[in-house]
């Protein structure tokens, strides 16, 4: 063998793999240190302070990112076993993350503390509101009008949640309120003879129609529901309002995550377009839109006595709308499909409702009180189909579950993770079980059960949200049987006596966004229902 001399590319290229060696070696040594110290380490130095779930680079934005829920779930699995609260690192944020129900009360009695305000501040500068107008919000003027008859007075944002928990809270105001207002516009949404096209009809034949669930769901709860709270003049302003609002409800995770322009161009159309309808909303003189709510009414009287502008009414009300109607259109879906495809569900609850329907009056009462098995079900719906992440800001360090959550971070509460937690809920927690509320009455007050969240931002629309659902319900089993499918199959099937086509696959859930409170059908996960009516043709 001969000794060749090395070139000089050799040699350079020998150079440079060493030296990538050694920095490779460096990095990966330094790496590991920093693993050491911060996730061995430092818990051992500091014991009372959550400890840290691991992660490489670059911490855990990213899969929270790209798959909120199912992030969140595997990192709770690897890491929450022991119920102690524990930190993530997100965006350069440390997020403590609660799982135990005790201590998510804890949290609730804390709200001082554990605040909500800097993100509520946010959330109104994220839709535009001025610095100014944000601090309008939340300043305490005790010679308000509105202020004289509290307990304890309250700034603009406290009077707007009250003033709604006012109006809905259960008794004569939410009777007259559902009965007059509501439930005419309910009724309206299963006229599919009107002159205007349904836009849930997607066909009919010899007296079969062909209906797409969520577009009854929208117009019963979302189009009707707007209404029901603004007056028809809305429409008026803005007649495609509800495109844009149900555009917000695919990309409002983006305005969550408060990504770039450049990423959000559809977020940004559609929250300017929602804006936009309520600023000409609140610049029309009020008889010009008759029809609204006595609480949006009082609202907004209370609001410009707090000097808060058109703009700025209309930007707060962006976001409340967002809350009135969001969830209600979601959950009676998610209930209605699964009585579909549960048809001894469906019967149980035909039986309940049935005495609710006479004619064209629906008796709410009768909804709410003596459906015992409908509203288990709904109950059922909220617990598995919850999404919602609950997000608080630590003010001072507080002690929670036994360790110490440090003042500058964040707390963050899945209620996902606390409706699904196979302690409480058993083994088999996913599946939906119709009666286990009915079984098990104290279920509903469970402190693992919280679809409508707690402490003092407890939702105020709870009430009124089984007030519109069920009789949504009600009419569309006391109407009509239903077959999941395809109209001319269905035809097809009854002219030749055969059975009625073959199911499609339950809709699927997207989990992978963020969204405050109940999830949404992936996108196109529609059901297609052949609807005939009942004692016709049987
Ligand atoms: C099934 C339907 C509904 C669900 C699942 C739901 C869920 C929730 C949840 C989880 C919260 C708490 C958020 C937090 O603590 O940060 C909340 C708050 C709220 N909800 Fe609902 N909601 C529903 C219907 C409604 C309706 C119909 C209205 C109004 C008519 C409404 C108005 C509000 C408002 C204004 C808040 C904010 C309360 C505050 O900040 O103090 N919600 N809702």
């Amino acid at each position: 063998m001969t000794n060749r001399p090395l070139t000089w590319a050799q040699a350079l290229d020998s150079i440079c793999d060493s030296t990538t060696l050694i920095i490779l070696s460096i990095g990966a040594g330094l790496l590991l240190t920093w693993r050491l110290w911060r996730f061995s380490i430092l818990p051992r130095l500091y014991p009372d302070e959550p400890k840290e779930a691991p992660y490489w680079i670059p911490c855990h934005a990213i899969p929270l990112a790209l798959d909120f829920n199912g992030s969140l779930a595997r990192i709770i699995e690897r890491f929450g076993g022991s119920k102690r609260p524990f930190a993530i690192v997100a965006g350069g944020i440390k997020i403590y993350i609660i799982t135990d129900p005790k201590h998510v009360a804890e949290t609730y009695r804390n709200e001082a503390v554990l605040s909500n305000e800097v993100i509520v501040r946010g959330i109104h500068a994220g839709v535009g509101m001025s610095p100014k107008g944000v601090d309008k919000l939340f300043t305490v003027d005790e010679s308000a009008s509105f202020n004289q008859q509290q307990p304890r007075p309250l700034p603009p944002i406290g009077m707007m949640v009250d003033t709604l928990r006012h109006h809905l809270a259960p008794g004569i105001m939410l009777d007259g309120f559902l009965d007059q207002n509501t439930l005419p516009l309910v009724r309206r949404a299963f006229d599919f003879e009107r002159e205007v096209p349904h836009p849930a009809l997607l066909g009919e034949k010899n007296g079969l129609k062909a209906i797409s669930l969520e577009e009854l769901c929208i117009e019963a709860l979302i189009t009707n529901v707007l209404e029901v709270f603004y007056g028809p003049a809305i429409w008026k302003l803005k007649p495609d309002f509800v495109h844009w609002f149900m555009l917000w409800e695919r990309v409002n995770w983006k305005f969550l995550f408060n990504l770039p322009g450049i990423l959000s161009q559809d977020m940004l159309a559609a929250k300017a377009e929602m804006t936009d309808m309520f600023e000409m909303y609140f610049s029309l003189p009020r008889s010009e839109r008759p029809g609204a709510a006595p609480w949006m009414v009082a609202l907004e009287d209370n609001m410009r006595e707090s000097n808060l502008g058109t703009e700025e009414l209309a930007r707060v009300l962006t976001l409340q709308t967002w809350a009135i109607v969001g969830n209600m259109y979601k959950s009676a879906f998610w209930l209605i499909a699964h009585l579909v495809y549960n048809p001894s569900d469906l019967e149980t609850i035909r039986t309940e409702v049935l005495p609710a329907i006479q004619g064209d009056q629906i008796d709410h009462h009768h909804l709410t009180k003596n459906c015992p098995i409908l509203d288990s079900l709904m109950s059922e719906i909220l617990r598995v189909t919850t999404s919602t992440p609950i997000v608080r800001d630590v003010m001072k360090d507080i002690c929670i579950g036994g360790t110490t959550l440090r003042k500058g971070n964040k707390m963050l509460i899945s209620y996902r993770q606390l409706h699904l937690n196979p302690e409480s809920w058993g083994p088999n927690s996913e599946a939906i079980q119709a009666d286990r509320f009915q079984q098990n009455k104290s279920l509903k007050s469970s402190l693992s059960f919280r679809p409508f969240g707690g402490g003092s931002t407890l939702c105020p629309g709870r009430f009124y949200a089984r007030g519109a659902i069920y009789p949504v319900v009600a009419l569309l089993l006391s109407r009509y049987d239903i077959r999941i499918g395809d109209l001319d199959r269905e035809l097809g099937a009854i002219e030749n006596k055969q059975r009625g086509p073959k199911k499609a696959s339950f809709p699927r859930p997207d989990y992978s966004k963020p969204i405050p409170g109940v999830v949404s059908p992936a996108e196109g996960e529609d059901i297609r229902m052949v609807l005939s009516p009942r004692n016709m043709g049987q």
